[in-house]
């Protein structure tokens, strides 16, 4: 019984520091979270964070730093405020966080993961975007709508020439409606607006409908315990009617095109592709569908914006204005039009599109990445499934980065190379790495195109005697930033437009 109680000691005594060493490892080393508040304690805070998240972030961003941690209800998020750490998430760790979070509204529209923005990483996910950067974004593509963009920019200039004459002109929507017909046209061939017009049609609300709902609050999507609130709510009915609002467009188009609709559009071109057999795996309606969705949502907002904020940055600032309508009238003369081949000599008005997308870029946001597994940044541990937010605006904006940053002024691209094509983190607002955006030659043509136009044939001025400093600037925050008031502007036609 002795010799039993020893063997018992001495066993303890081996085993207390291999228990203790076994306790160790497993928590070490201790997570390090970056700093950041852990949580926002109510979901009030969460709602406030929804009207201007990109600001609040910055705000907090100050405090904590340009990698912050913080819980979105219980969701485990990083906010990342400056290049450096922009080009950790977006290039050195790219493979690590180029997924997308699951949340609510980005599966439904993209047809359960079957799309190339909102889907996971997966193999799916590379063949989308191998056969979308092939066949659908090529600069083959883009060249072959020249003479979409050229008649809609054409059909812009006539409504406006219309409207001028009896008073104002909402440039915001017919911004919308413009890039509106240019993506039914590239998607199936057809505009939406009536015939001859560049104003709102009975898609107006359906599409305006989608974008609030990709870029809105949706509880779910932070509490998913919680999602039964969303039924609750109405929210996921009101995404089931925009969903299936949407999807009765597509298919009524597909349907079309199987009994011989045009093949040089984008379903044409897609429905062509899924009867070629090497294409190594099923293309079905539904990723066509997820496609060409992914074409209705990042075509035409994005170039919209950029239009209107680049028309709005215009008006505050006369002198920029001047130089540029000078720019374009001085190259063109009498001709009539501005082509695209003539806007590749317009230096000044590409440094224009260059400071608009620095200063208002359409998605402040990009579209949340999350990582895919356990990994460092910065010596901090960030844990499989967090979510991050690249705050492009912020970045944008930060003076240890730009001169006069909150100004407008696009002579500060004049001697330097900085471009937007994802290698200058100081400036993404196409994003950068795996999932940067494959519409930026599609989105900066036309919007180039339009705005050379209007300054070319139209004077602009303020409605009303009001000046500059009175000009309403307040955003409106979805997937993409607007304006919050539309953009209303008198436009005299010059000689050349009557
Ligand atoms: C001024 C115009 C545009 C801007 C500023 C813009 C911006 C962006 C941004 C920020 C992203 C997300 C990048 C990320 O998450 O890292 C994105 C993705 C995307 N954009 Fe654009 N975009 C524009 C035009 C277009 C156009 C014209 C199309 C289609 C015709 C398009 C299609 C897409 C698609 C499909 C994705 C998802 C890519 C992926 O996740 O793999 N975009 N865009």
């Amino acid at each position: 019984m002795e010799s039993l109680l020893t063997l018992l000691a001495y066993s303890c005594l081996l085993l207390f520091p291999i228990a203790v060493f076994l306790c160790v490892k497993a928590t070490w080393p201790i997570p390090r979270l970056p700093p950041g508040p852990l949580r926002l304690p109510i979901i009030g805070n969460l709602h406030q964070l929804g009207e201007h998240p990109y600001r609040s972030f910055r705000l907090l961003s100050e405090k904590y730093g340009s990698l912050m941690s913080l819980k979105l209800g219980c969701i485990p998020t990083i906010i990342i405020s400056s290049p450096e750490m922009a080009s950790e998430i977006l290039k050195n760790q790219d493979h690590i966080f180029c997924t997308r979070p699951p949340l609510v509204a980005y599966k439904r529209y993209s047809y359960g993961g079957r799309d190339m923005a909102f889907s996971p990483y997966s193999d799916q996910w590379r063949q989308l975007r191998r056969i979308g950067m092939l066949e659908v974004f090529s600069a083959k593509r883009v060249q072959a709508f020249q003479s979409i963009r050229r008649e809609e920019v054409n059909t812009l200039v006539q409504t406006i020439l219309r409207q001028s004459s009896s008073g104002l002109v909402n440039l915001s929507e017919m911004s919308f409606c413009l890039f509106n017909n240019i993506t039914t046209r590239e998607i199936f061939s057809k505009r939406i607006s009536r015939d001859g017009e560049c104003t709102r049609s009975k898609y107006h609300d359906l599409l305006r409908e989608m974008m609030s709902l990709l870029g809105g609050f949706i509880l779910g999507d932070f509490f998913p315990w919680m999602e039964w609130l969303d039924v609750l709510t109405g929210t996921r009915a009101r995404l089931e009617r925009s969903f299936h609002g949407m999807d009765e467009l597509l298919e009524e188009e597909i349907e079309k095109h199987m009994h011989g609709g045009s093949r040089d559009d984008f379903i044409g071109v897609l429905l062509e592709l899924q009867k070629d057999l090497s294409l190594g795996f099923p293309l079905t309606k539904d990723h066509i569908k997820g496609i060409v969705m992914n074409v209705f949502v990042g075509g035409s907002d994005t170039s919209a914006s950029t239009l209107e904020w680049g028309m709005t940055e215009l008006m505050r600032n006369p002198m920029v204005l001047k130089k540029a309508q000078d720019e374009v009238r001085g190259l063109l003369g009498n001709k009539g039009k501005v082509e695209e081949d003539d806007v590749q000599q317009l230096r000044y008005l590409k440094l224009i599109i260059k400071e608009v997308l620095r200063l208002h870029p359409p998605a402040p946001l990009l579209i949340p990445h999350e990582c895919m597994q356990d990994c460092k940044i910065k010596g901090y541990n960030i844990p499989k499934k967090t979510r991050a937010y690249i705050n492009v605006w912020a970045i944008s904006r930060d003076s240890r980065y730009w001169l006069d940053a909150e100004a407008f002024i696009p002579e500060r691209f004049e001697d330097n190379d900085i471009n937007f094509k994802g290698q200058h983190f100081e400036l993404i607002p196409f994003g950068s790495g795996r999932r940067i955006c494959p519409g930026m030659s599609l989105g900066i043509v036309s919007a180039e195109l339009a705005l050379a136009n209007l300054l070319y044939k139209f004077n602009w001025d303020l409605p009303n005697g009001m000046s500059k400093e009175d000009m309403d600037m307040e955003e409106q925050f979805g997937l993409v930033i607007h304006r919050k008031s539309p953009l209303i502007l008198v436009a005299t036609p010059t000689s050349i437009a009557a």
